[in-house]
């Protein structure tokens, strides 16, 4: 029997982020992935060069769609662009009950685009984040999540402790964009838990954060614990930061290497 996931996100032309990200992550840790598309990005490793927001009733239609017909065992949240796809999604997804829901805190892409628009962020904190097991925001994200600078650990256990108070269970707060090691920061209310690995010297990092939320879902889509489904989530994004690649003239994609996940056991 097929353990399922769906991504509610925006689409990512080029294929490294969004979307497509996260149905390649869905497949290589072996779980069916499902879609909501929410905004189509024309992007590529460059840039984003535009931006159409999807209406919210073929948005809800979609959501509608997969519920109605299959279970589904695991939700990652990424890209909503506004205050109204944020509503919608949120009301879906109470609809249906839906368990296992891990929202990226998507904000701005690596390039600079704004992709939630600034006056979203209340939205997302009043409607969305309650209805999180995991919010996994990153270093600028959980700034402005919580309206103080988040620069280093102490500040990220801040900020995670403000962010369970908007009612989230689970906060992972991703130290990606530190200096010195990757190290991200695990909080479930009582305890800190942190998934360390030593930082890739690579400029190939585009997508890494779609990445990594939906390897946290295709975990607990599988049945794994939060912690468990984070540490998943840890090694598959270092090795696909690992193996990132150039393509195209700017910051290449993560590469979601099934055959080398499968000989390190990891599905
Ligand atoms: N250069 C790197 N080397 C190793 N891990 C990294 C590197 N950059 C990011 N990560 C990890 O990738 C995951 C996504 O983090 P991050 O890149 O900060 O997300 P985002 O794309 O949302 O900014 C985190 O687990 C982070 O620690
Ligand atoms: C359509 C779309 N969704 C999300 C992002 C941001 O993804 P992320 O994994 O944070 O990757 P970078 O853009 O930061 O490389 C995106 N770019 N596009």
């Amino acid at each position: 029997m097929w353990n399922t996931a769906l991504t509610i996100a925006g689409s990512d032309s080029s294929g490294g982020a969004g979307i497509q990200a996260d149905l390649k992550s869905f497949a290589a840790l072996g779980v069916f992935g499902m879609s909501a598309i929410t905004a189509i990005t024309a992007q590529n490793t460059c840039g984003v060069t535009g931006i159409r927001e999807l209406d919210t009733e073929i948005i809800n239609d979609q959501i509608d769609a997969v519920f109605s017909d299959i279970r589904v065992d695991a939700v990652k949240i990424g890209m909503l662009s506004n205050s109204e796809i944020i509503k919608t999604v949120t009301a879906a997804l109470v609809r249906h009950k839906a368990r296992n829901i891990v929202l990226d805190t998507v904000m701005v892409a690596k390039s600079g685009s704004q992709l939630l628009k600034k006056d979203a962020i209340a939205a997302l904190k009043k409607h969305l984040i309650p209805q999180a097991l995991v919010v996994t925001p990153n270093l600028y994200e959980a700034s402005e999540l919580v309206g103080f600078e988040v620069n280093n650990q102490a500040d990220m256990k801040k900020a995670a402790a403000v962010i369970k108070e908007m009612g989230a269970q689970y906060i992972v707060v991703k130290g990606g964009h530190l200096p010195g090691s990757a190290c991200d920061l695990l909080y479930d209310g009582n305890k800190f838990s942190s998934f360390a690995n030593e930082r890739i010297d690579s400029v190939h990092t585009h997508g890494t954060g779609c990445t990594f939320s939906s390897a946290i879902a295709a975990g607990l889509a599988k049945g794994l614990s939060v912690e468990a489904a984070v540490a998943e989530a840890k090694r598959y994004i270092t090795m696909a930061i690992t193996h990132g690649f150039a393509l195209g003239k700017g910051i290449g994609p993560t590469h979601h290497f099934y055959e080398l996940y499968h000989r390190a056991g990891l599905y």
